[in-house]
């Protein structure tokens, strides 16, 4: 067909506006291919966020709360519970600690300054002769276990008796599998040592000499070197193998942020929650704050019978005042305002203990003044206290969930582990549990 004559005066002329279609018709294209390339890396976005969902732990939780609140006991009791497997599996590296625990709770008491001056007792002279092998021991197990480079030195030290082990939790399990054999024979003979020295350990222990020394001098044990020493013949023995109730006792310094892996056994088989469990002394809370991010629960432990005694590493600090601040603090931490808070006012069994030998906890907390001194009635002045703080405190934070715990009592913490678990469950499924 013969192509139209072009009219005179047409404009656009008709060969540009076939160009033009021509051209909008490329842009078309591009647009189209365009638009195709970035369907497609919607796609890969999409699929990368769900892989991520699918390997995202089920549940991330935050242990907060001052040094020796009960954080890494709370978390071993979620260990026992959901992971009998693997909490069984670390007993044997336990052992190390348990002992180092115990030698130093026996070199304290020999090298301290009241009880050298009563070494006119006979008995006593001799004890501490045929026991210096435990000095030994102790830098064995310190050189293998210890963060801290400087050795145990043979002056009194306080009665800060804790442990602190390489890189954590974690570094306890290689050494619970020595790698060499030198590591083996130090950690084989420090044990024959132990053995050896178990009756005199026992009978030191029993000595009215030490008992009154302790006594006059008000040396306060920590409670899991009583609990060792009570337990000497058992823990001292070439055979010996840590209970489940031994290793909840054993005490072992966090360092830093620690991150645990919580595969679940026994229910929801084969989910992984992720605990940051901190360690809580002053001067490390700084290093706290990039862990808040994108938590499903906070679970903060205030120990309830600390209220008469200073911090550790701040002796102008009262231990609760230092809870009772820690707590507004994290109550009013932006980054944290859609965690569930879960709060455990623990070690029940030590206030109730301590208020029973006549302590006052009116003495310490003014506004409690003229209230019966018995463990219900202080506890209930706790659960008063913390919820209004958290009640009122800005941002709102989400639900609070509050137990009353003996973290060392795996009967109860059994039950309380369990519903703590559906909360964790029910926050992390849903959003957030509201109570
Ligand atoms: N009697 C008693 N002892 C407890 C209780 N909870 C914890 N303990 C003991 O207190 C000591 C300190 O507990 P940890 O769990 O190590 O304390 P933490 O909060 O992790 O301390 P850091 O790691 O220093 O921040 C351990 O020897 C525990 O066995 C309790 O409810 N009652
Ligand atoms: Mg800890």
């Amino acid at each position: 067909m013969p192509r139209p004559e072009p009219k005179a005066n047409e404009w656009p002329p008709r060969v540009a506006r076939e160009a033009d279609i021509q051209l909008v018709e490329l842009r078309l294209q591009e647009e189209r291919q365009a638009k195709r390339v970035n369907d497609e890396i919607d796609r890969q976005i999409e699929l990368e966020k769900q892989e991520l969902k699918r390997h995202r732990p089920q549940a991330k939780l935050l242990l907060l709360g001052q040094s020796e609140a009960g954080k890494s006991t709370l978390l071993k009791n979620f260990q026992l519970l959901f992971a009998p497997k693997a909490f069984h599996a670390e007993a044997e590296a336990w052992r190390a600690v348990i002992h180092l625990n115990l030698v130093r709770a026996v070199n304290f008491i020999l090298s301290h300054e009241h009880l050298r001056r009563q070494d006119s007792a006979e008995s006593l002279r001799h004890l501490r002769m045929r026991l210096s092998p435990l000095r030994q021991v102790e830098l064995i197990l310190h050189r293998r276990l210890c963060v801290d480079s400087a050795s145990p030195s043979d002056a009194p030290r306080s009665p800060d008796l804790s442990v602190r082990v390489r890189s954590g939790w974690k570094g306890l399990a290689r050494i619970g599998r020595p790698t060499s054999m030198t590591h083996q024979d130090e950690l084989q003979n420090a044990r024959q040592i132990i053995d050896a020295c178990r009756d005199d350990i026992c009978a030191m222990w029993a000595d009215d000499a030490v008992q009154a020394g302790l006594r006059g001098q008000s040396v306060v044990l920590e409670d899991h070197c009583i609990y060792f020493l009570n337990n000497v013949s058992r823990v001292a023995a070439l055979r010996y193998a840590p209970t489940s109730d031994d290793i909840l006792r054993a005490r072992l310094q966090t360092v830093g942020v620690e991150e645990h892996k919580l595969v679940l056994e026994t229910v929801d088989s084969g989910s992984e929650w992720v605990f940051y469990d901190v360690e809580g002394c002053r001067g490390t809370r700084a290093a706290w704050a990039p862990y808040f991010d994108d938590v499903d629960a906070m679970i903060f432990l205030c120990p309830m019978s600390n209220f008469d005694v200073t911090l550790a590493e701040d002796p102008s600090m009262n231990s609760l005042l230092d809870s009772f601040n820690l707590w507004k603090t994290i109550c009013e931490s932006k980054l944290l305002a859609d965690a569930t808070f879960i709060l455990f006012l623990n070690k029940m069994d030590l206030l109730h203990a301590k208020l029973k030998s006549g302590v006052r906890f009116s003495d310490y907390v003014a506004l409690y003044k003229d209230q019966p001194n018995d463990a219900e009635n202080v506890a209930l002045y706790f659960r008063r206290k913390l919820s209004a703080v958290h009640k009122h405190s800005s941002p709102k934070p989400r639900a609070l969930h509050m137990h009353m715990s003996c973290a060392i009592d795996t009967r109860t913490m059994a039950t309380i582990v369990k519903r703590v678990k559906d909360v964790i469950l029910i926050t992390a499924l849903k959003g957030t549990a509201m109570i």
